[in-house]
């Protein structure tokens, strides 16, 4: 339509038969245009004036990266000063617990908000000024053009036209020079006219297309609005759900009831003695809180999450702290506990009676901050440490060079520098006039965001600034007890190129015990108040004999020992999270299943994702590295959701008593599912001409979900003939950015509530895949292992089938859920804990050795 009046206008100019009086631009344009030309200045004036009122709403400092405007965000300066305040509080104080977590929170807010900023700015701002400062000016500006040419236009006509008016007064009367003269006048002012004409003509072509690409491109200039509010929301969800997650923790945490702790407790007469005098006294040279947290912590603590964040139990923190002062061999009990274990070490210094970073040096240390350039603030770093006595040296570089090798896991525990400066900084320094002055705690919380940003560029340059390897176990007093297998020994780091610092002690050749190269296939669980359950299955005495019947119920998961994969005959694993996350394999799955192949075991995958068909998930897995895998192996929700309605629709039975009988299906689901479906040769609502009644509505993941399928549903299920049948129960899925998309149990929730009726669900937690597994391929059981990352589904669809279960940490579920599931008194929640767990699949190839 706006090509077709394009094309009228670009005629009218072309032919305008107005040659001899003067025009207006307007005049040239047709109402639709006119009425696009008038809204051109008003979306200016919008873009504009919006955009800088939107920029006024920022808090951070435009146009820099998330780091750097984190830290100047206002909650940022309110996470550091309840940081310092927590410091001022002692560790019992549930006040100072409260504290301390909002902090964190605080911070994390911080960050939600910095990378709002950047989103807002990249994909609302960032147009909206390109739109209101360059693409419409240029449009104002050509009008301005036209106007101009076409005024010149006019003049040139009127010109032209007295010239012929003149000509024709005097012809036949005029003649020689004077006329001949008159005519190359009137000829020049017809060229004249001509050429600005052409002039006319090009502005006013390239304006029409101007305006014709506004009106094209306006629903695009409008969702710039739209994405505003998508963004808003999505910050504010966000932030809810980081929100949610903390008060949750914090509220556990809080109202837990520790058992009062017994007057006469002995505190810890370590705590609060000056660094040097404790040293002297016990001839160290590393503090004695400091090692022993340290090793505990690197015997098991490194994939805590939130460790040095989430606050420890009081009375487990306080028993802890007395053992430190009394008797070492006793510490055994704490290795369960990381998080008393990093209170313990931050109460300590903490309680030290001047900060490990000194009084002396405070202005020094901060002085870090005024340096801008890297390498500078590095320099300033060093400098500040080589002032600093050598007991307070050799201890800050022992926790440093710790703390660098805590945030080497961050992946894991969610302790970046950032992070662990944040909670340990006011531990590591603070000031030495602090009396509560109003004026000087605004300028303590200011400092404290030096310290947070100074501890932080120590922990990032921890090997620059203590060059060397460390060895941890520097008084061989801490080494952790036989039955506690190390996922990271607590030696010595590989040594680097530099030469040993003086302080340093190496180990005897044989103890150096590479982190990186210890294997990882048994894992220790912390768990704090529960004692040792059922034994795992690497204590039953004749492995084969259970291939016989049902398991013992799980009842603590424990490290995958390596005979459990020799002795099983066939493996279960979910996809996604297990073998793949996005579009990636997990690094060592194709290989195990490799392995798994060559060792002659069976492996069947039994995916909740309806999204796709099996032979799509065939391609899928060929295309992500795994070899050899084969559809008759894929058991995917979609493929059995088909599976079971051909059983009931199509089926002998069908039609008996209570069943569906003959009919169509209406899906609520992408071609993936809707494939399957009629590769089952069952026929689908909407897609035949002549339509038979609809006797099953399919719920699968429907990411065109509307009012109306959820209303159309509701219609057939009033048929109580019409089966409810759902692919999976998932209420959700994590999405790389961290953020959540709903799953079909969310879709199948909106159809129980509007038709009032409830959902075969056919994938995982229930047992119809393993069914339809065991009918094709005849699988025993309690031969077979179960491997997902969802306790909710793939725990529990194991423990269902009867099969031994294996929760890897690649996917949704963390262990702390299993912890927590086990703590409970639930009968139903102990059948949410798997038998074991590892890191990722690739732990379980060891086991496949010989
Ligand atoms: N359903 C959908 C739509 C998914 O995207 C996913 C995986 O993210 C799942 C279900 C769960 O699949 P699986 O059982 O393989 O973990």
């Amino acid at each position: 339509m706006m090509k077709r009046q394009f094309h009228r206008m670009r005629q009218q100019l072309t032919y305008p038969g107005l040659a001899g009086r003067s025009q207006e631009a307007t005049e040239l344009l047709t109402d639709d245009l006119l009425q696009i030309e008038q809204r051109i200045e008003p979306a200016k004036k919008a873009a504009h004036n919006v955009s800088k009122r939107l920029q006024a709403c920022l808090q951070g400092q435009s146009g820099s990266e998330v780091d750097k405007r984190v830290k100047k965000l206002p909650l940022m300066a309110l996470s550091i000063t309840m940081a310092e305040s927590f410091k001022e509080l002692d560790t019992d104080s549930s006040m100072g617990k409260a504290l301390e977590m909002s902090c964190f929170i605080q911070s994390n807010l911080a960050k939600v908000l910095a990378e709002f900023e950047i989103a807002l700015e990249r994909e609302v701002l960032q147009p909206l000024n390109k739109l209101s400062e360059e693409e419409l000016p240029v449009i104002l500006k050509r009008k301005k053009t036209l106007q101009k040419l076409i005024s010149d236009w006019n003049s040139i006509k009127s010109r032209l036209n007295q010239a012929v008016k003149n000509s024709s007064n005097s012809a036949g009367v005029a003649t020689g020079p004077g006329a001949s003269s008159a005519a190359i006048k009137l000829e020049n002012l017809r060229e004249e006219e001509e050429e600005v004409k052409r002039r006319v003509e090009q502005c006013k072509d390239e304006y029409m297309a101007d305006l014709y690409h506004f009106s094209t491109k306006e629903d695009n200039y409008a969702n710039y609005f739209i994405k505003l509010l998508e963004i808003q929301a999505q910050y504010h969800q966000t932030s809810l759900a980081s929100l949610d997650a903390a008060l949750t923790e914090l509220r556990e945490t809080h109202g837990q009831t520790e058992p009062p702790i017994p007057l006469n407790t002995a505190v810890s007469k370590y705590y609060g003695e000056p660094l040097e005098e404790h040293l002297r006294s016990l001839g160290r040279e590393i503090a004695l809180p400091i090692e022993a947290c340290v090793m505990m912590l690197l015997a098991s603590g490194m994939r805590e999450e939130g460790l040095f964040r989430l606050a420890a139990g009081a009375s487990m923190l306080r028993k802890l702290k007395c053992s430190l002062a009394n008797d070492s061999s006793t510490l055994e009990e704490f290795y369960s506990d990381p998080h008393a274990v990093a209170g313990a070490l931050k109460s300590y210094l903490r309680e030290l009676p001047q900060p490990l970073m000194t009084f002396d040096l405070y202005d020094n240390w901060l002085s870090v901050a005024f340096f801008k350039e890297p390498e500078e603030r590095v320099q300033s770093l060093r400098d500040t440490c080589s002032q600093l006595p050598q007991d307070s040296y050799n201890n800050l570089r022992y926790l440093i060079k710790f703390l660098a090798k805590l945030a080497e896991h961050q992946e894991v525990n969610k302790m970046s520098p950032s992070n662990i400066a944040i909670v340990l900084g006011p531990n590591l320094l603070w000031s030495q006039q602090n009396t509560g002055d109003p004026l000087q705690l605004d300028l303590a919380s200011v400092s404290s965001i030096q310290v947070v940003g100074v501890v932080e560029a120590l922990i990032q340059n921890a090997d620059s600034l203590f060059p060397g390897a460390i060895d941890f176990n520097v008084s061989g007093m801490f080494t952790p007890p036989e039955e506690i297998k190390l996922p990271e020994a607590p030696s010595a780091e590989k040594p680097s190129s530099e030469s040993l610092p003086a302080s340093s002690t190496s180990l005897p050749a044989g103890e150096v015990n590479d982190p990186g190269t210890t294997p990882k296939e048994t894992r220790t669980l912390p768990e704090a108040a529960n004692p040792p359950l059922a034994a795992p299955r690497s204590d039953d005495p004749a492995p084969k004999v259970l291939c016989t019947g049902k398991r013992a119920a799980p009842t603590r998961p424990t490290g995958l020992p390596p005979q459990v994969l020799r002795i099983d005959w066939g493996v279960l694993f979910d996809c996604d999270g297990v073998l793949w996350a996005g579009e990636r394999a997990v690094p060592g799955a194709p290989e195990l299943l490799e392995r798994l192949r060559r060792s002659g075991k069976a492996a069947f995958f039994v995916s909740n994702n309806s999204r796709r068909s099996v032979a799509e998930l065939e391609r899928r897995f060929a295309r992500l590295g795994f070899r050899g895998v084969r559809a008759e192996h894929i058991f995917s929700s979609a493929l059995c959701s088909a599976l079971l309605l051909r059983q009931r629709l199509l089926g002998a039975a069908a039609g008996a008593a209570g069943d569906a009988g003959p009919g169509r299906v209406f899906v609520l689901g992408g071609e993936g599912l809707r494939g399957e479906l009629r590769a089952a040769g069952l026929r689908l609502a909407g897609e035949e001409e002549e339509e038979a009644a609809v006797r099953a509505v399919l719920v699968g993941y429907d990411d065109q979900f509307t009012f109306a399928k959820l209303a159309q549903a509701c219609a057939y299920l009033r048929d109580p003939r019409c089966l409810l049948v759902a692919t999976d129960p998932d209420p959700w899925h994590p999405l790389s950015n961290g953020q959540r998309t709903p799953g079909t149990g969310s879709l199948t929730a909106a159809v129980e509530t509007a038709s009032g009726r409830k959902a075969l669900v056919v994938g995982k937690p229930n047992t119809y895949m393993f069914d339809c597994i065991v009918e094709r391929f005849g699988v025993d059981p309690s031969c077979t292992l179960m491997v997902g990352d969802r306790l909710e589904t793939d725990i529990l669809f194991g423990k269902n089938c009867g099969l031994a279960t294996v929760l890897t940490l690649t996917g949704v579920s963390r262990l702390e859920e299993a912890q927590a599931y086990m703590a409970s008194d639930s009968p139903a929640a102990k059948d949410l804990v798997p038998n074991y767990y590892v890191d990722s699949i690739a732990d379980l190839i060891p086991g496949l050795d010989d």
